[in-house]
Parts: structure tokens; sequence; C-alpha cells
């Protein structure tokens, strides 16, 4: 990858790699576009096959930060940060505290948070050397865990998906077919079951497909059958990319409607999509719940307030769809614009110079 070509084309500020030799530390931390206000993503522990691939995954997920936060209406930019390592050997509790350190450099202009791979224990870590990091312990009057809030996110914005495909936003007697049954989704399934969809799972991890089926009564497919079994709604919430050339054909689904970030291998395949008459929730918005409640911290963390916000993703989903019939839009573009329409907006009128940005944090309630 030719960093500085990527970075101009896709207009990012800055990229931050990060280095400590003691404790096995190797982070990239992508700052995407502070427009709106501080960078606010989460980090993502995993285990790359190379660099190039950790940069372009950073660099992509900072992208989805900036779209995500903007279209959740939040005063937050974007970024995202990972970390090249296999989460469950090569932690240790002086890698989390020197990317810590490395973040509190950074003086505020990205304040980070759980992803793939990484939990709130590591954030508590990281908590002991700068105070921009959220989803840390209610121990610390902060949010915890964010994955059970994108997952309430997901659900409801599951039944505006359904409400816009089969003109009902009931899930009961639906059947889900969900990709990857971790954190967020796990959770998402306990929506599912208690509203009395039918699921069906699959996971690269046996024991977390074991346990939806006991405790869901889900049934279980191999991982590679996931795309073509007989459902109503495909739910992808492993990782990203999973809507492209290879799977699209294979969708029985009417719906698309799940967890994961960067669902589309690239923006094409959200025109194939929509040509194919299948109803997208853009990721970025159905997905932002997570980030919706960590964001509540910045202003002193509301459970009630936070989960208010959340709901409203069932309006911003339906209003996705509205402009996309509007406009004959496929419905990613019209996340795309309303999103952008927002960041061009606040560029536009935010010239004046201020001693303390940080304080638009408060004003987003
Ligand atoms: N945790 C959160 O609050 C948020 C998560 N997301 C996104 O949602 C997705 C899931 O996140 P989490 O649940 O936190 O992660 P997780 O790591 O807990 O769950 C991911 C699951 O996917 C499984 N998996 C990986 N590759 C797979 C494959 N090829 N086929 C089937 N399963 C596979 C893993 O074994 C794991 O159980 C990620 O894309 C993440 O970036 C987005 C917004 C917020
Ligand atoms: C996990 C969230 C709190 C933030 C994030 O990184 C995301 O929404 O993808």
């Amino acid at each position: 990858m030719e960093l500085f070509k990527y970075m101009e084309k896709y207009d990012y500020e800055q990229t931050v790699v990060c280095q400590d030799k003691e404790s096995g530390l190797k982070a990239i931390i992508a700052i995407h576009d502070t427009t709106l206000g501080p960078a606010l993503g989460g980090t993502r522990m995993w285990t790359y096959n190379n660099e190039e691939e950790a940069f372009e995954d950073a660099l992509r997920l900072a992208k989805g930060m900036t779209y995500k936060n903007a279209a959740a209406g939040l005063n937050l930019g974007g970024g995202k940060t990972v970390i090249i390592g296999d989460p469950r050997k090569d932690k240790n509790e002086a890698m989390f505290r020197a990317f810590g350190r490395f973040i509190q450099g950074l003086n505020g202009r990205y304040i980070t948070a759980e992803d793939v791979g990484t939990t709130v224990e590591d954030m508590d870590l990281v908590y002991s050397e700068t105070d921009y990091v959220t989803g840390i312990s209610p121990a610390f009057g902060s949010s915890g865990n964010p994955s059970p809030v994108t997952a309430y996110g997901v659900y409801v914005g599951m039944k505006a998906a359904a409400k816009e495909a089969f003109g009902d936003d009931s899930l009961e007697g639906k059947t889900v077919a969900v990709q990857g049954v971790g954190n967020v989704a796990y959770n998402l399934c306990r929506h599912l079951h208690e509203e009395g969809a039918k699921l069906i799972v699959t996971d690269i991890n046996r024991e977390a497909v074991q346990s939806a089926v006991e405790e869901f009564g889900a049934e279980a497919v191999d991982i590679n059958d996931i795309y073509s079994t007989d459902c109503d709604i495909y739910s992808p919430c492993a990782l990203g990319a999973t809507i492209n050339d290879e799977t699209i054909p294979q969708l029985k689904a009417k719906v698309i409607a799940g967890a994961a970030n960067n669902q589309l291998k690239e923006s094409r395949h959200g025109d194939i999509v929509q040509e194919k008459g299948i109803i997208y929730a853009p990721d970025y918005v159905i997905n932002s719940g997570g980030v919706i409640n960590v964001a509540d911290e910045l202003i002193g963390y509301n459970r009630d307030r936070a989960m208010k916000k959340v709901e409203t993703i069932y309006d911003s989903i339906t209003k996705i769809f509205d402009i996309s019939k509007r406009d004959n839009i496929p419905s990613y573009l019209a996340a795309n614009r309303m999103a952008e329409e927002r960041i061009e907006t606040m560029r536009k009128s935010r010239r004046q110079f201020l001693t303390n940005e940080m304080s638009i944090l408060s004003r987003g309630r």
C-alpha cells in the first residue's frame, strides 16, 4: 500500500504507528476526519496476515467511524486502532498501558473503546494511562461493554428494515441467519429469540454456536452455508466484506441487517444488492448503538438517555430507506449522503477560532 496516496484519496488526516518492544505492542491508530469533533472509535486486536492488511483495516474502519458518528448525530469524528496480535495469546498489561500512553500523546484528538479482540478489562488498563478511553468498567462510572447496546441497536434497526421489506416490523416467525455469534450477535440472538424469530447461526467458534443452539433453539450451519440458507434476514455479525461477488448470488434473504463493520466488500456491491431488491440496512447506521452508548460517557454517562438515543436507530434506518426511494439511489449511498452533508455543513460553519474545541461535546444532548 502506498500510504500517502491512500490517505490522500480518501482524505485521511493522520496515521500513527505505535511500537513498544518490551510489551510487543504494534498498533496503528488511524484518524480519518475530525471536523465534527475528536475521533472516537474502538481498538481491534487481530492476527493480520501482513502489515498492509492491518493498515488497510485500520484506515477503512476509521473512515467508517467518521460516517457512523456523523450519521448518529454525534459531535465526534472518526478514528480506529488495530493492534497486530492474537488476542488469545499476545495480550499483557504493559501492552495496553503502552497503548494508553500513545493515546494520551494525541491529547484528545483520538478516543478509544473496545472492538473485536479487546475487552472492558483491556480498556481499564488503557484508562490507567489516559482519560481518552470509553467503554471502561461501570465501577469507574463508565458504561462498560458496548456490545449489548450495539446488539439492541441492531435489533431495532432490523425491525425497521423488516417493516420496509415485509410491511410489518414484527420479527415473530421470521428466520434470521446470523453469521458470527460473538459479543454483539449473541445478545442480538437473545432479542430475536424473545420476539419469536427462528435463528440459524454459524461461527468458527464451536462453543459459541453450541450455546446459541442450547439457549435459543438455533439451528447451526457450516460457515460456508450461511449465505445460501433459506431465511428472511441475513445478519452479518462477524468481520467485514461478506457482501461480495461470491456471496450475493447465493443470498435468499430479502433483508441484510447486521452488526459487522464494512459489510460491503466494495461500494458497487451495495448497488448490486439494491438491484436484486434486497433491503440493506447500512452497517454503520444499524451498528451505531455501541458508539452512541460510549459517547454518552463524554458528557457524564446516563443509561436512559443513551438507550433513548439508540432507539432512534429505527428512525434513522427508516429515513435512509425514504431517501433511497425518493432519490432512487441505493441505501448505502443514501446513508453516505446523510453523513457527508452533515460533515460538510459543519465544516463550512465552524471557521472561527475557539480556545476549547472539546466544549462541543457538551452540546450533543
Ligand atoms: N462490539 C461492538 O459494540 C461493536 C461491534 N461492531 C462490529 O460487529 C462485529 C462483531 O463484533 P463483536 O461481536 O464485538 O466481535 P466478537 O469477536 O465478539 O464476535 C465476532 C464473532 O465472529 C466469529 N467469526 C470470525 N470469523 C468468522 C467467520 N468467517 N464465519 C463465522 N464467524 C466468524 C468469531 O469467532 C466471533 O465469535 C465486528 O465486525 C465489529 O467490528 C460494530 C459496532 C460495535
Ligand atoms: C465498539 C464501539 C464502541 C465503537 C466502534 O469502534 C464501532 O462502532 O465500530
